[in-house]
């Protein structure tokens, strides 16, 4: 077994994955709800691996399918060192490139005696593709030059010491694959360290998937995204002309695809709340030449109730109710999809916390939808108290929304567990280990507002 069989440590409460949180309980009219426990081993084990695939959506805003094609098939041919990977169109997913990780399945890796320890969030990170970087280094042997062949292992139980010179056996490592040393240990630790720059570049990965980043082509020609992000705008569908706002948008990925689907025609508003966040977004929406006002508030106060808002839209908050076509809520929230992860360690209090937040920026977001416009949903996440049960709870407070099963529907049925009929947990979107889709833990439902 490669991989660990769950990324949660031993006495972790799984009800807070599979239930929902008490409050909400009682608002299912005492209705008796079982947990939805049976989706739950396969998904640990899942979450611990990696995708089959990478996936790279196509900024048709700068570029285009063919030339984007033909400049990652260019990366493969001069840097691959083993068989080059499969490129593909999605064929049911436009303006999506898919790059097919290699079979791993029985295939045996050599390994090197010299190995650097990395962290494991540079472990998950490796195992998506990425090379590794000098502060993801926790431990090289005494002895490793430049171009030295090395093993990389990942230190899951956060045991290794920065700057560990010997073979690592205090506690379990998992090896992650092979690559070549770039930096050396007196340039990785020490006073005189380098904080930035490629490590060790990664040359075969336990999980087939081919070292790649976004440096491959100019910026802004794509991005690397997951599948089911890319499925949320379609499903929101906004179209040239349309007035619409990202009401957690940074750091811009959806923002972008939103824009290229308007063709910068229309109003695109993107908040978020973080000032720091914010110049992220703008970086990327110059970046891939995304026409959107940008602005710094707390999206559960930009809604303004007073009958006389005279403002233009373009000014930014507060807006007016039914001010939107489409409303994008992109929540924030506890993360648990993220794939692979190797090690959890988010606290009961922490998950808990985000559907309080949820509701309320979900409140605002059905105030500014105008009547026959439509609101989609979405988390990265995979519990049902933020993903199936915001949705009950939804659809019990605002008799003026529905929800609708977007045409392009991909992703798998939610979970049961909530007072959700057997048609509405159909027509919500889960990802998980059952979908033809190997992406990563995601959901979103898509809303109407009824005329
Ligand atoms: C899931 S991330 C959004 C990812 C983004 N939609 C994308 O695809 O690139 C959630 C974002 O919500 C922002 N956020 C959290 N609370 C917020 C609030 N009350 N108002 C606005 N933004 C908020 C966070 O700063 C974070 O950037």
């Amino acid at each position: 077994m490669p991989y660990p069989e769950s990324p949660f440590i031993a006495n972790f409460n799984y009800n807070l994955i599979t239930g929902l949180l008490s409050d909400q309980s009682e608002e299912n009219d005492g209705k008796k709800i079982s947990n939805s426990n049976e989706n739950l081993g396969k998904t640990l084990n899942w979450l611990c691996s990696a995708p089959l695939s990478t996936s790279i959506r196509v900024n048709t805003l700068k570029s285009n399918n063919e030339d984007l094609m033909e400049l990652i098939r260019d990366h493969f041919k001069k840097n691959s060192i083993g068989n080059s990977p499969t490129i593909y169109l999605h064929p049911l997913i436009s303006n999506t490139i898919i790059i097919e990780n290699e079979p791993v399945d029985g295939k045996t890796f050599n390994t090197y005696e010299k190995e650097i320890i990395v962290d494991a969030q540079c472990a998950s990170a490796v195992l998506r593709g990425a090379h590794i970087y000098a502060p993801g280094v926790l431990g090289m042997v005494s002895g490793c030059q430049v171009n030295d062949n090395v093993s990389i292992y990942a230190d899951i139980w956060k045991k290794c010491k920065r700057g560990f010179h010997k073979v690592y056996n205090e506690s379990p490592k998992v090896f992650i694959g092979n690559g070549r040393v770039l930096l050396q240990r007196h340039q990785l630790f020490g006073e005189k360290a380098v904080t930035n720059g490629i490590a060790v570049e990664v040359k075969e990965i336990l999980s087939g998937c081919y070292p790649i980043g976004e440096d491959i082509f100019p910026a802004g020609y794509g991005l690397l995204q997951n599948l089911p992000s890319i499925l949320t705008i379609l499903a929101l569908s906004p179209a040239p002309g349309d007035t619409v706002i990202d009401m957690c948008a940074s750091p811009g990925n959806k923002t972008t695809h939103i824009a290229e689907l308007m063709k910068n025609e229309g109003i695109l508003v993107a908040i978020d709340k973080t000032p720091r966040k914010v110049e992220q977004l703008k970086r990327r929406c110059d970046e891939f030449g995304a026409k959107v006002s940008i602005f710094q508030a707390d999206s559960t106060k930009i809604l303004d109730l007073s009958s006389n808002n005279m403002r233009n839209v373009r000014e930014g908050p507060p807006f007016a109710s039914e001010t939107f076509d489409k409303v994008l809520l992109d929540a924030p929230c506890s993360v648990l999809g993220k794939r692979p992860q190797l090690i959890n360690r988010m606290s009961e209090n922490e998950i808990k916390s985000f559907v309080p937040l949820q509701r309320k920026l979900f409140e605002t977001a059905v105030q500014l939808l105008k009547p026959g416009g439509t609101l989609v949903y979405s988390t990265c996440t995979i519990t049902l108290a933020e993903n199936e049960g915001l949705v009950a709870w939804a659809l019990r407070k605002f008799s003026q929304i529905e929800l609708i099963k977007p045409s392009l529907s991909l992703g798998g049925n939610g979970w049961s567990g909530t007072s959700l009929t057997t048609e509405e947990i159909d027509s919500v979107q889960r990802f998980g280990p059952d979908q033809t889709i190997d992406s990563v833990g995601f959901f979103f439902a898509c809303f109407r507002k009824k005329i």
